[in-house]
């Protein structure tokens, strides 16, 4: 007898495009959303859109409140649910980088209300998917959740980003090629479960935005515009996949581990980025894609090396060496590299010196 069921949780308006920020309360109106916002933010986004979007709100009869958070933490969730219920609110609004989405996403899923995700940076694809990804002592929680009800994507906002968070979004999407590699070996030996579906579009938007790549440079909103769509249509892949899987192999546990031991030293998208061009190595030998993958990043500008994430060479060998104990999640890592192994595909993907 066939058992099987899934619900896949899609955003129901995706509003992209030059000036669209005004369009939030219109989107709010649309989706019938009723009473008070609760704007989650971090501090540049709160200058750049969050209370410009304020102002409209406030010029449609609207009073939201404003939670201003610094890090992605479990602490940051529990404070948002709280000024959520003390301030009455009814739904929340994620404005910012993949910090103030993934708590908003968090708080609004824990308080069992919609949220509306209004990114400032082409920098991550969290921006559509239905997780959050916290750090929790010396863990990464991939925390399932609900997508946001809708996207708020302003592609003049987003160009007048800094271009390296633009970059990190590409990285994040580079990284694509390897999480499935990693999601189709955790199947093959762990019987993990696994979507050919979504497998597929994460690896097609990979394709995309490589191939768009020269349509991809600074100054240039129609960047904004190609890189936002692939940072979508990955987060519909983890939507699809239930899981981050998709777009989160070996590569991202190698990030998530750089986060701990080198805080705030580079952007997630670029430490997935060179996580990945070692990685592909491991996964394919010296004649596989991983130099492809470099010539990609290092085409639209993004890191390749330890020097140019700003990290030195002996933390990316001890991240290699203990990022595997991160989270229950096969990879190519298996149950850890030796230090030898891990100096050796660091050097030959010029990765350190
Ligand atoms: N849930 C998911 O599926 C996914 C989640 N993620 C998570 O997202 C995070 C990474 O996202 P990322 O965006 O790099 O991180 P942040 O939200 O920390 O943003 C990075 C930096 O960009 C700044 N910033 C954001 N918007 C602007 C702007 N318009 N102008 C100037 N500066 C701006 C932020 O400023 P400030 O410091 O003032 O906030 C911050 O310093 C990680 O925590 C990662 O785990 C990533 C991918 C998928
Ligand atoms: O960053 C992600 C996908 O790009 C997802 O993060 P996790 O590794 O926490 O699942
Ligand atoms: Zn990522």
């Amino acid at each position: 007898m066939f058992e099987k069921s899934t619900w896949i949780r899609l955003p129901r308006n995706v509003v992209v495009g030059h000036g669209v920020r005004s369009e939030v309360v219109d989107v709010v109106d649309d989706l019938h959303l009723q009473g008070r916002p609760l704007f989650v933010t971090s501090p540049t986004p709160r200058e750049v859109a969050a209370d410009p979007i304020a102002a409209d709100f406030e010029a449609a009869g609207i009073e939201p409140a404003i939670v201003t958070i610094e890090k992605a933490t479990f602490d940051a969730v529990e404070r948002v649910i709280e000024v959520a219920e003390a301030e009455g609110v009814s739904y929340l609004v994620g404005i910012g980088g993949g910090k103030a989405i993934d708590i908003a996403k968090l708080a609004s899923h824990h308080l069992e209300m919609g949220f509306l995700s209004v990114p400032t940076a082409a920098s991550h694809d969290g921006i559509v998917s239905n997780r959050g990804s916290v750090p929790d002592g010396d863990s990464r929680h991939s925390v399932a959740a609900e997508p946001p009800l809708a996207v708020v994507a302003d592609t003049g906002i987003l160009a007048e980003a800094p271009w390296e968070l633009t970059t990190a979004g590409c990285a994040d999407i580079i990284s694509n090629y390897t999480a499935v590699m990693d999601w189709r070996l955790a199947q093959r030996l762990q019987d993990v479960e696994y979507s050919e579906y979504a497998a597929a579009l994460s690896e097609m938007t990979a394709e995309i935005l490589v191939d768009n790549a020269d349509l991809i440079r600074p100054g240039l909103e129609e960047s904004a515009w190609v890189v936002t769509k692939a940072l979508m249509s990955s987060g519909v892949a983890m939507s699809i996949a239930g899981s981050s899987r998709p777009a989160s192999g070996a590569e991202h546990l190698f990030s998530h581990q750089l986060d701990r031991l080198a805080p705030g030293a580079a952007l997630h998208g670029h430490q997935v980025g060179v996580g990945s061009i070692m990685t592909a190595y491991l996964h394919q030998g010296a004649d596989g894609i991983w130099r492809a993958i470099r010539d990609a990043l290092a085409s639209i500008d993004a890191p390749t090396t330890a020097a140019e994430l700003g990290i030195d060479d002996e933390t990316v060998i001890e991240a290699l060496t203990t990022c595997h104990e991160i989270r229950d999640r096969y990879t190519i890592l298996g149950s850890g590299m030796n230090e030898r192994a891990a100096r050796d595909v660091a050097t030959k993907t010029g990765v350190i010196d």
